[in-house]
């Protein structure tokens, strides 16, 4: 058994002063492997107070000293990345493959986006040509506390984590409960980098306890949040007292829209990256719209290629999904299904229950439901898991009011030869981002959501402006 019940704080790694004992499951195999600690107000409170005190030094130091931290941070994480894949593996179970590749490349590829950015960015500039006396300074939001979900660990922490760090804000991070281990081999990586003490501090806790004493605190100036939108309305109410800058970053229900001239690929494609992390990711599409014309030929498809979807543990090598997170995770997955079964869609592919031959694990079959209608509860709520919903439309204007018709609005995916229809669909398609014919956004690009999905943007250079105040300044003198 791991015993790391240890925060990092102020530069240190420091025993709680309030922690309660916490079990971290394997959810391949349903054991306990390691024993972390839940932070209670004391822990929460050492923490923000050891930002707040690095928080001048930080925030005023040349950004070029900010970037060497960050560039350093970068070369300790690459050495470490097979260590925080082999914890995101355990803890929360993506197979050893995707977390050597996707989830823990995700972190050293945002930390260099940040980086680039970062060289460029307009810490300070003049307002106009014609008025030299009039600067606009970015500056740091101040103590930024960051909470973060298990679902891709080290894609969030680092891009938290690195937007707060070039922007100049001190910052406290709490992973979630279900993947701490990634996230403390992460706070080796920034104690070795050599951040100055106080300016990255790392409390575990959860949503009740250190997440609520955070998004509360009166010396905090920003959450910056990922995960449920029931946790970012919770958020946003308790910071409303204290008006702290709330970034938000939560669900999605992502339409993927098929015409009938879509790449040969474009269905295997949608199917596959529904299921990739076990459904497990915001921005899964996990609506398959489908033109009339080409529906049965589609759902086929789609079934057939969930149908070759292997289901295994986390702890093998290979190109197949691992379990759920946990066994509440699994059961909201298991009455979704039935939900879906008992309204009228179609089943397809998969089904209830575990996949054959896996008996222990929070395992879950691929599954694909067609003649799904909006109104279903399986089109409406985000579900988390290896399912797809498939829906018909007619026209163009009816895919887009299906698109549309939903509370969220992070990623929606379109699938057309056609150009001037693709451009049309991604500006009336209500959504942060709009991703096309499986052409994957470059580096740089925001990431983020409009309506339920979220207010924030990270990634780049967008991602350090979330973390940054505008302080419009006259009277500036030329140096
Ligand atoms: N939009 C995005 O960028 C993005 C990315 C990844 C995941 N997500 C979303 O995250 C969700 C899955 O993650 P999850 O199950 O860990 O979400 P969650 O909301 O249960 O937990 C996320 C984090 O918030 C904390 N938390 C929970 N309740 C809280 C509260 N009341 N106050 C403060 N902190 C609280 C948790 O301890 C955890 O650290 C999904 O809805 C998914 O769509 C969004």
């Amino acid at each position: 058994m791991i015993e790391r019940r240890q925060f990092y704080i102020d530069g240190a790694w420091t025993d709680p002063v309030a922690g309660t004992d916490h079990k971290v499951i394997d959810p391949s195999t349903e054991e306990p492997f390691a024993v972390i600690s839940l932070g209670g107000a004391a822990d929460t409170d050492a923490a923000v107070a050891a930002a707040k005190r690095a928080l001048p030094g930080w925030m005023h130091a040349d950004p070029a000293e900010r970037i060497a931290c960050l560039e350093r941070l970068l070369e300790v994480y690459k050495r470490r990345a097979d260590d925080i894949a082999e914890a995101m593996s355990q803890e929360m179970g993506a197979p050893r493959d995707l977390a050597r590749s996707s989830q823990s490349g995700a972190g050293a590829f945002h930390l260099q986006e940040f980086l680039d950015a970062a060289r460029d960015f307009p810490f300070e500039a003049p307002l106009r040509d014609d008025a030299p006396g009039d600067r606009i300074i970015r500056e740091a939001v101040g103590v930024a506390a960051l909470i973060t979900p298990w679902n891709w660990p080290m894609n969030q922490v680092t891009l938290k984590v690195g937007a707060a760090a070039v922007a100049g804000c001190t910052m406290i991070l709490k992973p979630s409960e279900e993947s701490p281990l990634s996230a403390m081999i992460f706070a080796e990586c920034m104690d070795e980098a050599g951040f100055p003490k106080g300016v990255f501090n790392l409390v575990n806790g959860d949503g009740p306890g250190v997440g609520t004493q955070l998004s509360g605190h009166p010396d905090v100036d920003m959450v910056s949040f990922t995960g449920s939108s029931r946790a970012g309305r919770l958020i946003s109410k308790n910071a409303a007292d204290t008006l702290k800058r709330v970034h938000l970053e939560l669900g999605g229900k992502g339409a993927n829209l098929i015409f009938a001239d879509a790449d040969e690929k474009a269905v295997k494609r949608g199917v596959l990256h529904m299921m990739q992390n076990t459904g497990q990711s915001c921005n899964a599409p996990s609506r398959m719209l489908v033109e009339s014309s080409v529906y049965d030929r589609v759902v086929d498809e789609a079934a057939r290629v969930a149908e070759q979807v292997k289901v295994g543990p986390a702890s093998e090598d290979g190109r197949h999904i691992g379990p759920l997170v946990n066994e509440t995770q699994w059961q909201k997955v298991q009455d979704l299904i039935q939900k879906g079964i008992d309204e009228g869609a179609r089943l397809v592919a998969g089904g209830p229950g575990r996949p054959e031959g896996l008996n222990r694990g929070f395992f879950a079959r691929p599954t694909v439901f067609a003649d799904v209608t909006n109104d279903m509860t399986i089109a409406r709520e985000e579900i988390f898991g290896p399912v797809l919903t498939i829906m018909r439309f007619e026209d163009e204007a009816q895919a887009v009011e299906i698109a549309n018709d939903t509370v969220y609005g992070l990623t929606n995916y379109v699938q057309t030869q056609d150009g001037a229809r693709r451009n049309r669909l991604a500006r009336q398609l209500r959504s942060g981002m709009v991703e096309m014919n499986g052409q994957d956004r470059s580096a740089g690009s925001p990431f983020g959501g409009m309506k339920q999905s979220g207010n924030g943007r990270e990634g780049g250079h967008f991602g350090i402006e979330d973390f940054t105040e505008i302080k419009a300044v006259s009277g500036w003198a030329a140096e």
